[in-house]
């Protein structure tokens, strides 16, 4: 297996009004190349955090420290960081300004494409859902309007939107919440990330929905032959998507493990009233996971 980002003693603070609040507290962890990983715990726990530190999108409230090395996650095969990602890791930047936060505006970035929980807030309600896409194209992959529509095309068949013809020239309004997150989707693996990072995508979603985008992003991860971080706070679902499962605690990482040993064999009281909270509501899939 190719490591494809090793994050080693990561710590993260936010300043808020005087006092501190330590967000993430040493974790060290490799994400493999193309290997589906879920980031759980409750809320409050980092999840998100890491996913800003790994983007280099942290507020500049946050201090960084630790370092965060790339190996495969251009599509150069350099190893040059990409253009989203502090130079030299997040070490060679301590103490300096970082970029702004997203907003949970779409990064849709070459490199690390990002879903948020909610659609409406990362797509551009007077843009139209075609427009938003091949914008991201166009930026990021240097194509003409014309070649980047076609793309966006393209990729509204891929996830799945009904008549991709008519929906491009669509705006967000005009959609469900189930169909702006496949927009939303569509424009983050628009320009062809290595990784994709989902972060509570699909937890604004009434359940049907919720399976019908997990079974999505599991088909594109395989078709593009994407590495996931799929963040939740669900870990059924987490259970469902991944081969991985590292559980967040009060900003630790407390335990990481193959989906199998975590659901069937967990080390940690914590992950187990994790499992616990889940029998009895939909137990079934969850412990007929074998990994
Ligand atoms: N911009 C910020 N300024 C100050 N504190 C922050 C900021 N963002 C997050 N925090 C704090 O850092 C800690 C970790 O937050 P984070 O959003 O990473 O957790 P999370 O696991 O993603 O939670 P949730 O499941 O609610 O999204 C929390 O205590 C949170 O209040
Ligand atoms: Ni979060």
């Amino acid at each position: 297996m190719t490591v494809m980002a090793s994050i080693r003693d990561l710590t993260v603070t936010y300043r808020r009004d005087g006092s501190e609040v330590a967000a993430l507290k040493n974790i060290t962890l490799n994400v493999q190349a193309g290997e589906r990983l879920a980031i759980i715990g409750e809320s409050g726990s980092g999840k998100s955090t890491l996913a800003l530190a790994m983007a280099g999108v942290l507020p500049q409230s946050a201090r960084a420290e630790g370092s965060i090395e790339w190996f495969s996650l251009s599509s150069l095969g350099a190893k040059t960081p990409p253009s989203v990602l502090p130079e030299g890791g997040l070490a060679g930047r301590r103490g300096q300004k970082s970029a702004s936060v997203p907003n949970h505006t779409l990064l849709g970035g070459r490199d690390i494409g990002f879903v948020f929980q909610d659609p409406s807030a990362s797509l551009d309600p007077v843009m139209t859902v075609g427009k938003q896409i091949a914008e991201v194209v166009r930026t990021h992959l240097g194509l003409g309007w014309p070649a980047s529509y076609a793309r966006a095309e393209t990729l509204l068949e891929r996830v799945h939107l009904p008549d991709p013809d008519s929906t491009i020239h669509a705006f967000p309004h005009q959609l469900s919440g189930g169909q702006k997150q496949r927009v939303a989707i569509a424009a983050a693996i628009a320009a062809g990330p290595k990784l994709l990072i989902a972060d509570e995508a699909t937890s604004a979603l009434d359940t049907i929905v919720q399976a019908e985008i997990v079974a999505l992003i599991r088909r594109l991860v395989a078709e593009d032959g994407m590495t996931l971080l799929f963040i939740s706070h669900d870990i059924a679902l987490a259970a469902e998507l991944a081969e991985r499962i590292a559980v967040f605690r009060h900003g630790e990482l407390i335990e990481i493990g193959g989906t199998g040993q975590i659901v069937n064999a967990p080390t940690q009281a914590y992950t187990r009233a994790l499992l616990d909270a889940h029998i009895g509501l939909d137990a079934e899939p969850l412990l007929n996971r074998s990994g």
